[in-house]
């Protein structure tokens, strides 16, 4: 059997709905279906799951929410209607906001959440019933009823690892499963969402759970291109990745997966394909453990905005045992995360994200580790980007550090920082943000110019 996602651009409209059924039934394997909220018709157009946000945001101001909450509920209406559903369904939902939107607010990220959840757990219910309405037995299946329990962390949910066991109960089930993405329930009965895009990693714990012997994702592009296609126009397609390539790109730049996605299916050892529902003939891009590595020493090169650097020098740092302990220490009990640490004998740089730093607190930290650590030198650097050249071939080809050098030198993009990936199937890049879409587009040049993914 296979697990199949759907991601919200496919699940848009009332037509993309009837898309979704025809690929589901066209394989009687297709067993369970993992749903997202209706996302953009149209780059113009609003996610549901922005909306529901955005609604639960004026509640939490003592606002009134209703014209946002009518264009959710307006959405749901319109598919419906496509659909030729009855208006039973929009009553359900209707009152199922009302509900959610009404609860309990003393803590603004638990009501966030549940809020948000309503997004896809609603649109789960609606799917079911249109599969009913073509004659084919549909379940809308509720996470808390399936076992998928999850840590109670609003917005940023861990899948609790005794799930696994607790879905693969639902094999048992007669007819198609329609599951909604996106969160699960604590071991209170609370209901808590995954980051965003997280429907991705439920149809991975999905996969997993049930012993899938595949996990299909559907989205809007025909595979997962070399590089963004937003930065390059029709970039080259690729027909396989490992999972350690996908993680490194998903983790840099490819929103086309979540990033935290691949690792259910991976320790399952479930391939994972990425799929078209606009064009579910094409082939698509397969993520399995092992590829052939005929494509030159590159499969992907991914970038991403909004970092800073945490520059610290000081004169025989090499010696100072635990330097690296109490800097990092300083950082964590501020609650920041850190990416990478590219390091010198004297000096070290700390890369994190800049959206972390709330006012003032940039300042305490120059000034904590000035003083804490006697550093000679602190210095924060904003507004860079960084870019990720992946590819299992660069661990048995010589020189691969040396073409992207030489490239972005000769595009005269100044290199902030360098750091080698320890898995040897990355290296990072730093520049300003300035210059990344320069940089991306000379590497892409490089080294996809000749080669077929
Ligand atoms: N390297 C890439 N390959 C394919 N798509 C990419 C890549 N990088 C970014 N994307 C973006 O990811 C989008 C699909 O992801 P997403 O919007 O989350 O889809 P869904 O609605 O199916 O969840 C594509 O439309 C594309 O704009
Ligand atoms: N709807 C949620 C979860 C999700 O996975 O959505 P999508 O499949 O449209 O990326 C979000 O927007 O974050």
């Amino acid at each position: 059997m296979k697990v199949v996602k759907f991601g919200g651009s496919s699940l848009a409209s009332g037509k993309q709905v009837e898309k979704v059924f025809q690929i589901v039934v066209s394989d009687p394997k297709r067993k369970v279906v993992v749903v997202s909220a209706p996302g953009k018709r149209s780059s113009e157009d609003d996610k549901v799951t922005d909306l529901l946000i955005e609604c639960a945001r004026l509640c939490l101001q003592n606002k009134n929410p209703q014209e946002k909450l009518n264009t959710v509920i307006e959405r749901y209406e319109a598919i419906a209607q496509e659909l030729n559903l009855s208006e039973e369904i929009i009553n359900d939902i209707q009152q199922d906001l009302q509900t959610r939107l009404t609860s309990d607010k003393r803590n603004p990220d638990k009501f966030m959440d549940l809020v948000k959840a309503s997004g896809e757990d609603n649109n789960a219910k609606l799917v079911a019933a249109y599969f009913r309405k073509q004659g084919v037995e549909a379940h809308y299946v509720n996470p808390k009823e399936a076992g998928l329990f999850v840590s109670d962390e609003p917005g940023n949910a861990q899948v609790l690892p005794e799930s696994y066991d607790q879905l693969f109960s639902l094999r048992a089930r007669s007819g198609i499963i329609i599951f909604p993405g996106f969160f699960g329930y604590s071991k209170e009965g609370e209901v808590f969402t995954f980051s965003r895009s997280g429907s991705d990693i439920t149809g991975s714990i999905l996969a997993n759970g049930l012993k899938s012997e595949l996990y299909e994702n559907f989205t809007d592009v025909d595979a997962v291109y070399s590089v963004n296609p937003f930065i390059i126009n029709s970039p080259k397609e690729i027909k396989e990745l490992t999972y350690r390539e996908m993680r490194e790109l998903s983790y840099a730049g490819f929103t086309v997966l979540h990033d935290e996605a691949l690792v259910p299916a991976f320790r399952a050892g479930i391939p994972v394909h990425i799929k078209n529902t606009n064009n579910p003939n094409a082939p698509g891009t397969r993520i399995v453990y092992e590829r052939d590595n005929t494509n030159g020493p590159v499969i992907g090169i991914a970038s991403d905005k909004g970092f800073c650097s945490i520059y610290v020098s000081k004169y025989l740092m090499n010696r100072e045992i635990g330097f690296g302990r109490r800097l990092l220490a300083i950082l964590e009990s501020y609650g920041l995360s850190y990416e990478h640490t590219p390091s010198g004998i004297d000096d070290i740089s700390i890369i994190l994200r800049e959206n972390q730093f709330t006012s003032g607190m940039e300042e305490e930290i120059i000034d904590r580790i000035k003083t804490e650590l006697d550093a000679d030198e602190v210095v924060i650097e904003h507004s860079l980007a960084l870019i990720m050249v992946v590819g299992e071939g660069m661990r048995h080809n010589i020189g691969t550090t040396a073409r992207a050098s030489k490239t972005l030198a000769r595009t005269k993009v100044n290199i902030e920082m360098i750091n080698q990936g320890s898995s040897e199937v990355s290296m990072m890049f730093g520049v300003k943000e300035i210059d990344e879409k320069r940089a991306v587009q000379a590497l892409y040049e490089e080294f996809f110019a000749a080669v077929t993914v």
